[in-house]
């Protein structure tokens, strides 16, 4: 990774309400061009609406929020659009159309954004699958015929269908085997080698987190609480963090991934 060097996206003062109840206030957080950063905290800390609202699918009640300079909310529909293109985000649940096989799937926004012929999207699409790993009979199998860690692998490469810049993963290895998760959790450090991808990385996964973030946030009490390398997140003085870090399995992975090095 680069290091805290060029920022690709800027969350300032942000605030996310549902009614009565606040999610988010006055949250701050940066992520730097060439990382991984790792984004953790308690059941129902706003993992998933911070995600969302980066990428412009909750409103945020106040605050502003920069990606790759621009600030989405103020953007006229088609530069909005446009600057969608250039992040790619895997859903929770991997979100593929269960009607549509795997080339079909990942084709799909080459068609929509990209003006491509049916022939050439899912050409680029079989490309893209290999690049995740699966093999070329993949391409014809709908979602329903794979494996849990098959289906993240093609969640994945629709995600990456439109070359972006910035990745957004919600808990990608949720549901994986140990073995599946450590599979993705190298596939994520390869494709950020060598697509030079920045990624939001939301996960409750302490391997993964040991394994491939530079950088780890904590949310707590409606705001970031530290986001910091490893080490210093490990120091920071907070319960949660006391129990998450320190407790057995996170003494586990923090030594799994001492053994790696
Ligand atoms: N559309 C919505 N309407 C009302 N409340 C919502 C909505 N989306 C999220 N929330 C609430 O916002 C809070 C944060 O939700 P979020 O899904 O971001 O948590 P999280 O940190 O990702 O949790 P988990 O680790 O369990 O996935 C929760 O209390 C949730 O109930």
């Amino acid at each position: 990774m680069s290091g805290a060097g060029e920022t690709v996206i800027e969350v300032r003062d942000l605030v996310n309400r549902f009614g009565s109840h606040c999610v988010h206030e006055n949250l701050d957080l940066d992520i730097y061009r060439g990382e991984i950063l790792g984004v953790v905290g308690g059941s129902g800390t706003g993992k998933s609406v911070l995600l969302r609202s980066i990428v412009g699918l909750k409103r945020p009640d106040a605050g502003s929020i920069r990606v790759l300079g621009e600030d989405l909310q103020r953007l006229p529909a088609d530069e909005r659009s446009r600057l969608e293109r250039r992040f790619g985000v895997l859903f929770q649940r991997g979100a593929l159309f269960t009607s549509l096989n795997l080339q079909e799937n990942v084709a799909l926004p080459l068609i929509e954004h990209s003006g491509l012929t049916r022939a050439d999207a899912e050409h680029l699409a079989r490309v893209k699958l290999a690049l995740v790993g699966l093999p070329p009979q993949a391409a014809r199998l709908t979602p329903d015929a794979l494996s849990g860690g098959m289906v993240k692998r093609a969640a994945l490469a629709r995600a990456l269908a439109m070359d972006p810049e910035v990745l957004f993963l919600d808990e990608p290895t949720a549901g994986l085997d140990p073995i599946g998760a450590g599979a993705f959790d190298r596939l994520l450090l390869t494709l950020r080698d060598a697509l030079g991808l920045s990624v939001f990385l939301v996960t409750h996964d302490l391997d993964t987190l040991y394994s491939t973030c530079d950088r780890v946030a904590v949310l707590s009490d409606r705001r970031v609480l530290v986001a910091e390398r490893l080490a210093v997140v490990e120091a920071t003085d907070n319960e949660w963090i006391r129990d998450y870090f320190h407790g057995p399995r996170g003494r586990a992975a923090s030594q799994a991934a001492q053994r790696k090095e």
